[in-house]
């Protein structure tokens, strides 16, 4: 959970030698790096700028007469800073850096570095690399710095899949400008199945636990209930774990997205790739907050238990809630979408609907009113009506700033807040049509019905958590949110007889889930003592802490 030193490696080093090194680069590398007989890792975000890539400072300037590039960090800010394994384990790294060839400045554009030597593991001559210290979590993962002093690489480590540079500088451009971003996509794009899994870890515990936990009445009686016989104890676990699963599927379809996207791209259509990133913008920044979310109420549900290290929630929290920041920060990535969604009301302004992706058509198409007790169909219709009303709300807000002769980033910036509301809704709406769709191709009936409870259960909690939205134009009326209301609450207790099972199914192993109140035997009582008689502070009955400060402090008469 900590993170290991070779994840960045597997996650980011070699996906971004496949999407952008040429199948010759590759030949020379890739069997290497798969083989693990060199270590790598994604070195792009500076100590100056990690959001702005069009600002990073690391240089890559072409010298024709030695066919060399040479990277150079021109100052502190421009060091290196956070990536994944560079600190301590990594001898080779993907760089991007700023290419500047025959004084053109051709923007970020990725290079293979090697940075330690293969036999001894010293860091080479122009080369500055170390940790950059303690984190909140992922303390396992030597997150780096490093900086360069005119280090000279071949002109053959650029990663020349998409573009090239010939020996005597002439630049080959890529058919996508913003083609090098593609391992950040690819991340992205994982995510959302990434951090399902850990919502799912922290509800494993939490729901385990609050079935062996047993404090108070709900009627008198002999015994004290299990707390997840409370009503609000399952709102805040149930509506997390039918999160949990939509998550998942929503991941399932962004990843098959993703390695189309890359046959299509070595075919040369990059047609896919403006919907990708808008989409994986989106849901990278919805699925970490609200799994973060997720996991808070979790370790709460868990009363004073959960604040113990032995709950191991905290430690789920501390990793799954990096994902905010990493891969684009949550906000600047929802902006990203939101550049898209305000694209899509401009082209149906131009009485161009026809031409939008099947993922924004529903801007173009109002609907008057649903008839919830119809089913999950309406509620589809609802959400698309709230994230149509809020994008058309935002854009026009945007729009009319821009009309009243406000610059486009000025009048962009005072939009922000709206525009990424829009980017939430129109991004929650994803997740819950991708949830329908999957539960629709469930084959198993027994199954198909509990996922479809689960189902219910997520359209109605997230539909009532949007119904400012809803009600602001009358589209909903209050009776009807009652409605919702009510069948809030006949799916908690639907599927309580059912909560451990579906967590259960995820089949975390007690070794995986480190948490003594998310044992799988419910022996939590004796494995929490023998847990606190582990301590360090333990292993003696007196500390020497006594001897030195306690006793002169109690001896004292002042
Ligand atoms: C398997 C994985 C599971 C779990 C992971 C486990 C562990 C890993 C832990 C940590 C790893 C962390 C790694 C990292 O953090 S790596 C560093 C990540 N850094 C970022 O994400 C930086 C964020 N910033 C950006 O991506 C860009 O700067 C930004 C997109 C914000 C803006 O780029 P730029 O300034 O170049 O473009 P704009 O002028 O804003 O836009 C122009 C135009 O281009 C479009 N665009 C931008 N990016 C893309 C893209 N990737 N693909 C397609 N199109 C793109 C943008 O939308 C604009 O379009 P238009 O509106 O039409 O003009
Ligand atoms: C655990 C972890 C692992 C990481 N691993 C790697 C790695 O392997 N490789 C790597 O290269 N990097 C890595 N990073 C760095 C990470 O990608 C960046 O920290 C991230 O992209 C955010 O950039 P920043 O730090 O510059 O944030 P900043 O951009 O400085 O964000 C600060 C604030 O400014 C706001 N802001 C910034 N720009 C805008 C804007 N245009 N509009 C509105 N608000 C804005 C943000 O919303 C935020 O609130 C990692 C980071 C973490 C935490």
């Amino acid at each position: 959970m900590e993170g290991h030193p070779l994840a960045l490696h597997d996650v980011m080093f070699i996906p971004a030698l496949v999407a952008q090194a040429s199948d010759e680069q590759n030949k020379k590398w890739l069997r290497r790096a798969q083989r693990r007989e060199i270590v790598g890792c994604y070195a792009q975000t500076e100590l100056g700028h990690g959001s702005n890539l069009r600002k990073l400072e690391t240089t890559a300037t072409y010298d024709v007469s030695t066919q060399e590039f040479v990277l150079h960090t021109p100052q502190i800010t421009s060091l290196k800073w956070w990536p994944g394994g560079l600190g301590k384990s990594s001898n080779y790294a993907v760089v991007v850096a700023n290419m500047i060839v025959k004084e053109k400045h051709l923007g970020p554009h990725s290079f293979l570095v090697q940075l330690r030597d293969e036999i001894t593991h010293q860091s080479l001559k122009g080369i500055t690399v170390g940790d950059i210290g303690p984190k909140l979590s992922f303390n396992a993962i030597d997150n780096g710095f490093l900086g360069f002093d005119n280090y000279r690489i071949p002109r053959t480590n650029l990663l020349m899949r998409h573009s090239r540079v010939e020996p005597d500088g002439t630049y080959v451009k890529p058919p996508h400008a913003k083609i090098n971003y593609s391992a950040m996509v690819r991340v992205r794009s994982h995510m959302a199945t990434g951090q399902g899994n850990f919502l799912a870890q922290a509800l494993t515990i939490a729901v385990r636990y609050s079935t062996v936990r047993r404090q108070g009445f709900i009627e008198s009686g002999e015994q004290e209930v299990k707390v997840l016989d409370y009503q609000t104890q399952q709102h805040r676990l149930f509506p997390s774990i039918a999160k949990a699963y939509a998550f998942t599927f929503a991941g399932y379809e962004t990843i098959r997205l993703y390695e189309q996207l890359l046959k299509e791209v070595d075919t040369g259509n990059v047609s896919l790739m403006a919907d990708l990133h808008a989409l994986t913008s989106g849901l990278k920044s919805v699925v970490t907050h609200q799994t973060a979310q997720g996991i808070e109420q979790a370790r709460m549900a868990c009363g004073g238990h959960g604040y113990s290290q032995a709950s191991y929630i905290s430690e789920i929290f501390g990793v799954a809630v990096g994902g905010c920041t990493y891969e684009g920060e949550n906000m600047v990535m929802l902006l990203q979408l939101a550049r898209y969604l305000v694209k899509s009301v401009e082209q149906i302004k131009a009485g161009e609907s026809g031409k939008l992706g099947p993922l924004v058509a529903y801007l173009a198409v109002k609907v008057d009113g649903v008839d919830l007790e119809k089913g999950v169909e309406e509620y589809m219709k609802a959400f698309q009506h709230v994230s149509r009303l809020q994008t058309w709300k935002a854009s026009e807000k945007f729009l009319k700033l821009l009309k009243s002769g406000e610059k486009r980033e000025v009048a962009w910036n005072k939009s922000s807040v709206e525009l990424t509301r829009a980017s939430r809704l129109h991004t929650r709406l994803y997740i819950a049509e991708t949830f329908k769709r999957s539960v629709q191709e469930v084959a198993d009936p027994r199954l198909k019905e509990v996922l479809t409870d689960l189902l219910h259960l997520h359209v109605n909690y997230e539909l009532l958590d949007m119904a400012t939205y809803a009600l602001e134009d009358g589209f909903l009326s209050s009776s009807q949110l009652d409605y919702v209301r009510d069948q809030l609450y006949f799916y908690l207790a639907k599927i309580r007889p059912n909560a451990v099972s579906l967590v259960d199914s995820w089949e975390f192993s007690d070794m995986q889930l480190r948490s003594v109140l998310g044992r799988r035997d419910g022996n939590v009582y004796e494995n929490l003592v023998a847990w606190a008689k582990a301590s360090p502070l333990n292993k003696t009955d007196v500390l020497p802490s006594v001897e030195k400060y306690l006793k002169p402090m109690m001896n004292s008469k002042l």
